[in-house]
């Protein structure tokens, strides 16, 4: 097969890029250019598409023996990862941009010139499996559970699913770090990214203020009584208890945690522990990566975070939203995230969570 290989200038992509190579493929490595002033996002903290990284990318085509090429991403990435995540929190919601670049970028725009220009599929140093079935080609968690991100790929449609080739599915990190030892490359050691790329390490509060303001306003208990003041409603996530700095104690003297924020009043809702209890959650925006949900209640699992548990539940879908039941009521839980549906280790689809009770 003709393949792009989407090289972040990380030892994942320089492995999955070389493997490609050695399973007979035609590959070119491109670097995605995300950011036209990386400073405008970053100070500093590291993240996908610096120029060294660029350069580590170069240099790992260079040992593997491929042609390499950087693509201009920068506007389609702010339009469609950047733009989202603050709109979405500007609507009081926690988004995932991993899986909103999965599903907008990797696998849309890179894909599609990828097609445009005659090649067949994109390999990425993801850590996910696919494997061939009656259905199709299908989605599933890598073997390396730790490294999992088949989460943040479950946006892909079946189509995209068709283009996309992760080599590093079977394999443990540990395991591709002495592989591309192995191999001469020099970026076998190289720290994993963390956090978002776009925003320096440990700041989000402080990112998000500069871009969406600091608006005094007020925090309340469910009966709507103001026990503390905010800097920005959007800076706090459901389930924070730290950093409240609530000024009238409960009469127990037991800890508040956020349950809600409400951008239009700019408030933030505070209550008890067990408040955060979630039974019920609804997801709009649904993406199947094999067979469509249907109306009718089907038994399987649902993770509701990138690297936390899969909850058993029974779950359908009206055609407008999906609704799952958790055999057991799980604690705080952000509308914004990525409900996904798992059978097994098959991904079977996900929707942004926009309701929870
Ligand atoms: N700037 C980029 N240019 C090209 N491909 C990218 C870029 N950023 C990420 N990717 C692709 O998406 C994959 C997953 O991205 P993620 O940010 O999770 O990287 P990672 O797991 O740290 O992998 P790596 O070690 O390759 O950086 C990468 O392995 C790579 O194939």
């Amino acid at each position: 097969m003709k393949l792009i290989a989407a090289m972040s200038g990380g030892v994942d992509s320089a492995v999955a890029a070389a493997r490609a190579v050695e399973a007979g493929h035609d590959v070119i490595g491109v670097h995605l250019a995300l950011s036209s002033n990386p400073q405008k996002y970053r100070s500093g903290a590291r993240g996908c598409c610096t120029i060294e990284d660029s350069h580590d990318a170069r240099r790992a085509a260079d040992v593997i023996g491929i042609p390499f090429y950087i693509w201009d991403m920068a506007e389609e990435f702010h339009d469609g990862v950047v733009e989202d995540f603050l709109a979405e929190y500007a609507a009081g919601r926690t988004p995932n941009p991993c899986l909103r670049c999965n599903e907008k970028i990797k696998f849309a725009a890179v894909l599609d010139r990828a097609r445009a220009m005659g090649f067949d599929g994109v390999v990425t140093g993801h850590y996910a499996r696919t494997q061939i079935s009656d259905s199709g080609k299908t989605l599933h968690r890598a073997v390396d559970h730790s490294k999992d991100q088949s989460y943040v790929l479950s946006v892909l449609t079946v189509e995209q699913i068709e283009g996309a080739i992760f080599p590093l599915g079977d394999t443990t990190k540990v395991d591709i770090r002495k592989e591309a030892e192995a191999r001469g490359l020099a970026v076998a050691q190289k720290p994993d990214s963390h956090d978002i790329c776009f925003v320096p390490s440990g700041d989000n509060a402080g990112w998000l203020r500069d871009r969406l303001g600091s608006e005094v306003g007020p925090i309340v208990d469910q009966d709507g009584v103001k026990i503390g003041e905010h800097k920005g409603a959007y800076t706090y996530t459901i389930g924070q208890r730290k950093g409240l700095g609530l000024t009238v104690p409960t009469a127990d003297g037991s800890p508040r945690f956020v349950l809600k924020i409400e951008p239009v009043s700019n408030t933030v809702v505070v209550g008890a522990r067990e408040d955060l209890a979630v039974s019920t959650m609804r997801g709009e925006r649904a993406v199947w990566c094999g067979p469509a949900v249907t109306d009718k209640p089907q038994r399987g699992f649902v993770q509701v975070r990138a690297h936390g548990a899969a909850l058993p539940c029974s779950y359908f879908f009206d055609g407008t939203l999906l609704t799952a039941h958790l055999d057991e009521p799980l604690l705080g839980l952000a509308t914004g995230q990525a409900m996904v549906l798992y059978d097994g280790d098959r991904v079977v689809g996900s929707a942004t969570i926009c309701e929870t009770e």
